[in-house]
């Protein structure tokens, strides 16, 4: 009993208001993950414990609090698998997908993950638009599923993009991460092989003092004026609304967005703290803006110095991206760092698995990343080298797969 309540007042404190919303079953039920279940012996920490629904209107992954591991895979359908094997295919992972997230093994489980709890565990699944032709699914492409235009800046790495299928795992555990990837890739043989995989990570929960938000790999505050599911517009924003007809099988969903992102952090950390400050347009400390305050003060882009300049410069990337420049269109940025070692010449091969949601495509990172194209002063710090978008379905109900009123309507 004190086991429990000492678990419970660790996981509301390290999660904080915003972790709180992720973390459900743990928190509340004990006995999570089958490293604890029916040993009787100490309770998991609050991380362990962590457990994020499976079931729901939408998948899991998107407005969950940022884990610490992330995985994305892309999968090719193989020769000979079509619509069937796919449902097939979808059923097997949502199967396994739940299972893990509830801290139960899968299916033929490896035991990897035998010791942990869910950490926090999602799994959540998407579909590219070559899919749709694989499967004689064509008709069912929804109008705002277009390829992403090409943009100038682009460094594109056609083996590292696209993609028929797509999966996100994320994890507060490095095994926990790795289990489920290693399970959905055995469960995809012979249906479906591995077209490109990354590997990313933010910081670990707990290991601040307090709830903050999340720095990348540039040492900047990333994720501060991102829409909050409180905001009356959230959904409209993030989640493809509800509709009838050919296109009613994404309702509840949302479309990811996944650039392969480098930093150029030799040049980068050349830079001089107040032009590395400029080019974003907010302090790197604490992520206050240039135009005053501080980090949640909103963005005064018509403020200027008293020497006359704007006190948030012209090219800034908060300028470029905000939606008061773009006609409104936002989306809800999720990343992961990345770290792939370094290049022969001691270049770090490093940067941000830019992961962004919306309900539609051209209203969000397309409309964004035009602007961005022409005029952002953080674009000389980074290179886009890969690229996918995927369609993301609602979650699923108990006894249902994700995907299936797609795969079987
Ligand atoms: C097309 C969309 C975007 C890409 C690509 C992108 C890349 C990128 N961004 C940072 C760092 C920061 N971005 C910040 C804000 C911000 N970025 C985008 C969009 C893209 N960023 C938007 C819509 C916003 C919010 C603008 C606003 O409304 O104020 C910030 C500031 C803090 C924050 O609000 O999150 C940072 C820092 C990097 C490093 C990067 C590519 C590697
Ligand atoms: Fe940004």
């Amino acid at each position: 009993m004190a086991g429990q309540e000492i678990t419970r007042r660790r996981l509301l404190g390290t999660a904080g208001a915003a972790g709180a919303a992720g973390l459900v079953a743990g928190g509340a039920g004990g006995a999570l993950g089958y490293a604890a279940a029916g040993t009787g012996g100490p309770a998991l920490t609050s991380v362990g414990t962590g457990a994020v629904p499976f079931h729901g209107t939408h998948q899991a992954g998107i407005t969950t609090p940022l884990q610490a591991c992330g995985h994305l895979i892309a999968f090719d359908l193989a020769t000979g698998a079509g619509r069937k094997e796919a449902a097939a295919l979808l059923r097997r992972w949502s199967a396994a997908a739940e299972a893990m997230t509830q801290g139960r093994p899968p299916a033929g489980d490896n035991q990897v993950a035998l010791d942990a709890g869910p950490a926090s565990l999602t799994v959540t699944f998407g579909f590219g638009r070559s899919f749709f032709a694989r499967t004689g699914l064509t008709d069912r492409i929804p109008a705002a599923f277009q390829p992403l235009p090409a943009f100038s800046s682009d460094a594109l790495d056609p083996r590292r993009s696209d993609g028929d299928l797509w999966a996100q795992i994320g994890a507060d555990d490095a095994l926990v991460a790795f289990h489920a990837l290693r399970v959905l890739q055995k469960e995809a043989a012979g249906t479906a092989r591995v077209r490109w995989q990354m590997n990313g990570f933010n910081r670990t929960p707990g290991a601040t003092a307090r709830p903050m938000t999340a720095r990348n790999l540039m040492g900047q505050v990333d994720g501060t004026n991102n829409p909050k599911p409180a905001d009356p517009d959230f959904a409209a924003k993030v989640f493809v609304p509800d509709q009838g007809g050919d296109e009613a099988w994404l309702n509840g969903g949302s479309y990811a967005v996944v650039r392969r992102i480098r930093m150029l952090l030799d040049d980068w950390e050349r830079l001089p703290l107040d032009r590395q400050e400029a080019v974003i347009g907010r302090r790197k400390s604490d992520g206050a803006p240039l135009s005053g305050g501080t980090e949640t003060t909103p963005v005064d882009l018509g403020r200027f110095n008293p020497d006359g300049s704007l006190a948030i410069p012209g090219d800034a990337h908060v300028r470029v991206a905000a939606p008061a420049s773009n006609g409104g269109a936002a989306m809800l940025r999720r990343p992961f760092s990345y770290h792939d070692g370094y290049d022969a010449d001691g270049t770090p091969d490093a940067g941000l698995l830019f992961v962004c949601w919306q309900a539609d495509p051209g209203n969000g990172f397309v409309k964004v990343q035009r602007k961005l194209d022409r005029g952002d002063g953080l674009s000389r710090f980074i290179r886009h080298e890969s690229s996918a978008l995927f369609a993301v379905p609602g979650g699923c109900g108990k006894g249902e797969y994700v995907g299936q009123r797609l795969l079987e309507s």
